[in-house]
């Protein structure tokens, strides 16, 4: 099919043709490839299970711990560390995972990763006390790291170019549906009071094997192949990858960018060349200030808390809040589908900007809903008598007692009002109930507990502002940095490159998740919503000036997009309304064809007349 207004590039023997987007809307096509084989998606299929591992066994945890911590009389602090052992393990592991990769190749670090999260899932299954179990959660955190850096790596480079964005953004797809899955799961076995955290965490297992298996029989990226030599192999790989015998072109531009790395004369540990190198190092600063925007806005502290917004909107019961909090989930992953669907469409950087700019509203909106709240908080009616004279005493209103981690809210309500309310110590053994007095002892009678949170007639502000916000960060925020991060990269820099910006991602979720509650404490709820605005701004900034288009590029020629300064202000995308398209050789054009020569951030073009 003919384009209109295309434009002809001539990059070292390829012919490029650029084409104003509309002429050809939609058949943006690697053009030697006409269909793509089932074999790349069985490939991204088996790859994706790592992705889900990595959603399923960091949302699982949540809803095994009400279970565990009455199982084995867990304090604060336990539950504190078996929630993030796993996610510091995961920033230690992703760290080291690209030297792994560079080592041991994608498809090896895939295995390590899925007999990984088998050991951990079967230790922590069968875990007879609290330590095992530790020991279990950092053994999975260590599988979570290293997928979540292969993972993106190997989709990207096995990947025809016009379907790489989808490809990859199907890992996060799968990642969000892990954490659905995880949470129906909680639901499911939440009725098993005894030993049902068992099986809610041995259920990864399955998945596991099944990636390890599959894998045994996948390939190894070609890419990976041919920088360690291993020529005849990743010809074949391409070859299979692509469903024709004819891929010369593409292993050609491979070979041309592994060979001028080497001409360069590459030394030296790999970090320390991408720093040195300009383009490397404007891309890592873009890669992992998208990671850490990513974690900034708060992503986890809403999936962390849901459950207790959820209270907050007036679910009291474990159960119900459980399914509630599937529920959020679920959220996650159905607007995961539209990342999914408009990445190859309205690309990377519009994709990122507009889910941001909706996550930065929603989260006001939250701001607003709990500034309500506080400001409408019931005051507190009883004052009984506290005879070790605890800071809980003090307080006038449910706010400020709730703010306070030593204590909680004890009180009944009718339809209008809440009355009978006190400020009383929380249990240090369990957050479920008070230390003393009526909220000491749960029965269908005594008042209401709430720890953590405040009756609120707001809550629906609260619930809506949640919602919004999952609905927009998911299609974007949720899936660009793990996509464009598994793009921008040359291939020497590709493993070091995305191990570091997982890890950036990961020291960023650990950070935000455990400091949620003390930064509440300090700036109330309202107060932390708004700072997490405040820091999406920030990221939209960064964002709009520094994130170039990748949308069609073949990875090959990603790099040049970074040649020019790290931050463009928004005002280059050389592709940003273009499309590339790899063009078979054709005889040779006449110099009355050419139009304009020009350049545009490294990449020369010719404009045909
Ligand atoms: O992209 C993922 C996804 O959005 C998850 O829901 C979140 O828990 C992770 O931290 C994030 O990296």
């Amino acid at each position: 099919m003919a384009c209109k207004n295309q434009e002809s590039v001539d990059d070292g023997g390829r012919s490029l043709i650029r084409s104003p987007s509309g002429a050809c809307d939609g058949d943006l096509v690697d053009q030697a490839t006409s269909s793509t084989p089932v074999f790349v998606y069985v490939l991204a299929f088996f790859s994706a299970l790592g992705g889900f591992l990595f959603g399923y066994d960091t949302g699982v945890v949540s809803g095994a711990m009400l279970l565990i911590k009455k199982e084995m009389n867990l304090n604060a602090l336990w539950q504190e560390l078996l929630v993030s052992s796993t996610v510091a393990a995961a920033a230690l592991s992703a760290l080291t995972g690209g030297f792994l990769n560079g080592w041991l190749g994608r498809r090896i670090c895939i295995l390590v990763a899925s007999a990984i999260f088998t050991a951990g899932g079967l230790l922590l299954s069968f875990a007879p006390d609290k330590g095992v179990l530790l020991v279990g959660r950092i053994i999975v955190g260590l599988g979570i790291g290293i997928a979540s850096m292969t993972v993106p790596v190997y989709i990207a480079e096995v990947s025809p170019t016009h379907l790489r964005g989808q490809l990859v953004t199907i890992n996060s797809l799968f990642i969000t549906g892990g954490q659905f899955i995880a949470s129906v799961v909680d639901g499911a076995f939440s009725y098993l009071s005894h030993d049902g955290w068992r099986y809610m965490m041995g259920l990864s297992v399955v998945p596991a094997v099944l990636q390890f298996f599959g894998f045994l029989f996948l390939p190894e990226s070609p890419r990976w192949l041919l920088q360690k030599g291993f020529s005849q192999e990743a010809s074949r790989v391409l070859s299979r990858i692509r469903g024709r015998s004819d891929v010369d072109e593409e292993f050609e531009t491979i070979k041309a960018s592994i060979d001028e790395e080497k001409d360069s004369g590459g030394d030296g540990p790999v970090i320390l060349r991408i720093l040195n190198h300009g383009p490397t190092r404007r891309a890592l600063i873009v890669g992992c200030g998208l990671q850490m925007f990513q974690q900034l806005s708060g992503i986890n502290t809403v999936m962390y808390y849901s459950a207790t917004i959820l209270q907050m909107a007036g679910v009291r019961d474990d159960k119900q809040a459980i399914w509630l909090a599937a529920a959020t989930s679920a959220t996650n992953f159905v607007f995961t589908f539209v990342g999914v669907w408009l990445v190859e469409r309205v690309g990377r950087r519009k994709l990122t900007l507009g889910s941001l700019l909706g996550t930065g509203l929603s989260l006001s909106l939250l701001a607003v809903g709990f500034l309500l709240s506080a400001q409408h908080s019931p005051s507190i009616t009883l004052h009984p008598v506290d005879l070790y004279n605890s800071s809980c005493s003090h307080y006038g209103s449910c706010e400020s007692c709730m703010l306070d981690p030593s204590c909680g809210f004890c009180y009944r309500e009718n339809t209008t009002e809440v009355y009978d309310s006190s400020c009383v110590p929380v249990d240090e053994a369990s957050s479920d109930h008070a230390a003393w007095g009526r909220c000491s002892n749960q029965t269908d009678l005594s008042p209401f507990w709430a720890y953590n949170y405040c009756p609120t007639s707001y809550s629906w502000i609260i619930l809506m502002g949640l919602i919004l916000y999952l609905a927009f960060f998911a299609p974007g925020m949720g899936t660009m940095p793990w996509t464009v991060n598994s793009e921008i990269y040359p291939l020497w820099a590709r493993s070091t490159g995305n191990a570091c910006s997982a890890g950036v991602n990961w020291i960023f979720n650990v950070l935000v998740s455990l400091t949620f509650l003390h930064v509440a404490q300090f700036l109330t709820y309202y107060g932390a919503f708004f700072l997490y605005t405040a820091l999406v701004v920030l990221g939209m900034f960064f964002i709009w000036a520094c994130l170039p288009e990748t949308k069609g590029l073949q990875l090959e020629d990603i790099e040049q997009l970074f040649n020019g300064p790290t931050c463009f202000c928004g005002d280059m995308s050389p592709n940003d309304d273009r499309h590339v398209q790899y063009a078979p050789r054709g005889p040779p054009l006449s110099a009355a064809q050419y139009g304009a020569v020009g350049s545009e951030r490294g990449i020369a073009y010719i404009t045909l007349k």
